[in-house]
């Protein structure tokens, strides 16, 4: 099975082509290929090309315990870097629409910094009708409860849950405490990505991260636009944020219409092959 390994600032993910696979993906296939001891080690998978009659490239994403994933910023990114690096996609210079789960997602490079900006769908704050276990239409800065700590956490949509909780400062240490619990807690029937954030000034954040479906990450591009949404709706920033993780910094731009365009490196680490039956 020939794999190509991709990352941005070390959220890494595997991508695999339709026709290297020989079976339907499996959940114990997608866990065994990113389990970084007995396979090759990723925090997701991504599946693809297709193509679609409108010329769009179709892909499908999983988190490293065998999970779909309804949206990825950094794998969107990385995706799109491979369709140009093998020549699927035209140069450099163009936009290309990627086709994620029904929606069509417009990808941009930025030729002087190499960078690559994906353009992701509509947030939305609303959280009873969003699939969390309220009765709220919002939580927003709610004071949440858990093992005897109180926490100050926000929930936001992005195609995929989220949750921000504010600390002062935050550390890989709480996040890897405190993530996995608030991931799981029983107002997220869902599951949700959490971030540990603070804000520096009114154009930089910092954010530490625990996935769901991955863990501890060193970068997150859907949970930098989580994080930047939550604080300008608080009124702590402007619409162009700086968002500061473990692995590197990102941009964010909070556009009209609840959309949000996210902008990173994006590379290639290596290519190989797989021989045993995985
Ligand atoms: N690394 C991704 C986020 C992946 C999504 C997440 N684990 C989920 O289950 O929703 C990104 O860059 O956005």
């Amino acid at each position: 099975m020939k794999f190509f390994k991709y990352q941005a600032l070390g959220n890494d993910y595997l991508i695999i082509e339709p026709s290297s696979l020989s079976e339907p993906v499996r959940p114990e296939l997608i866990r065994r290929l990113c389990n970084r001891r007995f396979g090759i080690g990723a925090d997701g998978v991504l599946i693809g090309p297709w193509l679609t009659s409108e010329g769009a490239y179709g892909l499908r994403i999983y988190n490293a315990d065998g999970s779909e994933c309804e949206k990825s910023g950094n794998g969107l990114r990385l995706f799109a870097r491979y369709l140009i690096d093998v020549g699927h996609a035209p140069e450099e210079g163009l936009s290309l629409y990627l086709f994620h789960l029904g929606e069509t997602i417009e990808v941009d490079f930025l030729p002087v910094t190499k960078a690559i900006r994906v353009t992701l769908g509509n947030y939305s704050f609303g959280a009873m009708a969003l699939g969390v276990n309220t009765e709220l239409p919002q939580l927003c800065d709610y004071r949440l409860e858990l093992d005897h700590e109180i926490f100050t956490v926000s929930y936001v949509y992005l195609g995929n849950p989220h949750c921000v909780v504010w600390v002062n400062k935050p550390s890989a240490e709480f996040a890897q405490t405190w993530g996995p619990r608030i991931s799981t807690c029983s107002l997220f029937p869902q599951k949700a990505n959490v971030q540990f954030a603070s804000v520096q000034d009114r154009s930089n954040m910092q954010i530490e991260i625990w996935e769901r479906g991955a863990g501890y990450t060193l970068a997150s591009g859907s949970s930098a636009c989580a994080a930047a949404a939550v604080a300008y709706k608080a009124g702590l920033v402007d619409t162009t944020v700086t968002v500061q993780m473990p692995g590197g910094a990102m941009r964010v731009d909070l556009r009209a219409n609840h959309t949000i365009a996210l902008t990173g490196p994006a590379e290639l680490v290596y290519q190989a092959q797989v021989i045993s039956d995985f």
